[in-house]
């Protein structure tokens, strides 16, 4: 898989896209999420794909096992190459969307890679006991989601570059960890409560990241991409 920093295209419209889009000069890895899907559907994966770009299409499908199957069944003909659900879902309705993903994969064509949220980046450990009354630290419950995953046979999970390490070790190198809240060093945290540079993500395990506004919301995005490029590949 492509391992350049997934750039998020958290847009809202087309029109912003293929003008954010028409300053860089190479394919990249981007990612489109749920402001820009909901706006402008399928069709905006069809035109960024044929400007060349591969595609993390992050919808965090969460619903009954039959609703995600099906669903996963009418992504899967887009083309992207990675897609999630959230691990909350439980291990059938994961199942399901790995079933779906394979029956909707054209024949000849390479299967997206599936993965699953474990616990998003905004998310705390007091916030998560409080809120999702689980009784574990953040570490464990991102841990045991892992786990969950990769028993349901999904490719990989998203977590913070802070548990990346320790999935590593209990689901295997091969099973992704990709990483959102990427900040260059002093950068603005936003809503992000996990966040690590683009070095120390490499530095402690993660297998991709996702980076947005420290990239489209700089002055110079361009040069901020090649910041954050450089410090990955190092
Ligand atoms: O746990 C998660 C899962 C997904 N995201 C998505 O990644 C980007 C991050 O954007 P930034 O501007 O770099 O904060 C965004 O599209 C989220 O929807 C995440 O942040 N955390």
């Amino acid at each position: 898989m492509n391992t350049k920093p997934i750039l998020a295209l958290d847009f809202p419209g087309d029109t912003e896209v293929v003008n954010f889009l028409k300053h860089f000069n190479e394919p990249l890895f981007v990612k489109i999420g749920m402001e820009l899907y909901l706006q402008e559907g399928p069709d905006i994966v069809r035109k960024v794909k044929d400007l060349g770009h591969d595609i993390f299409l992050d919808l965090k499908l969460h619903d009954i096992p039959n609703t995600v199957g099906s669903a996963m069944k009418g992504l899967a003909k887009l083309g992207v190459d990675l897609v999630n659900v959230h691990a909350a879902g439980g291990r059938p309705m994961m199942e399901a969307a790995l079933e779906g993903l394979e029956a909707g994969t054209p024949a000849g064509r390479e299967r997206a890679a599936l993965i699953a949220v474990t616990q998003l980046t905004s998310t705390t450990e007091e916030q998560m006991q409080a809120e999702q009354k689980i009784a574990l630290s953040l570490q464990e419950s991102v841990l045991h989601y892992a786990s969950l995953t990769k028993q349901a046979g999904l490719n990989g999970v998203v977590c913070s570059v802070h548990e990346a390490k320790a999935i590593a070790e209990v689901c295997g190198e091969d099973f992704l960890r990709v990483t959102p809240g990427i900040r260059l060093a002093g950068g603005d945290a936003h809503d992000q409560k996990r966040i690590a540079t683009p070095d120390g993500a490499k530095r402690d395990g993660s297998s991709l990241i996702v980076v947005g506004r420290a990239v489209t919301g700089a002055q110079d995005p361009v040069a901020a991409y090649k910041i954050v490029s450089e410090l990955w590949e190092a």
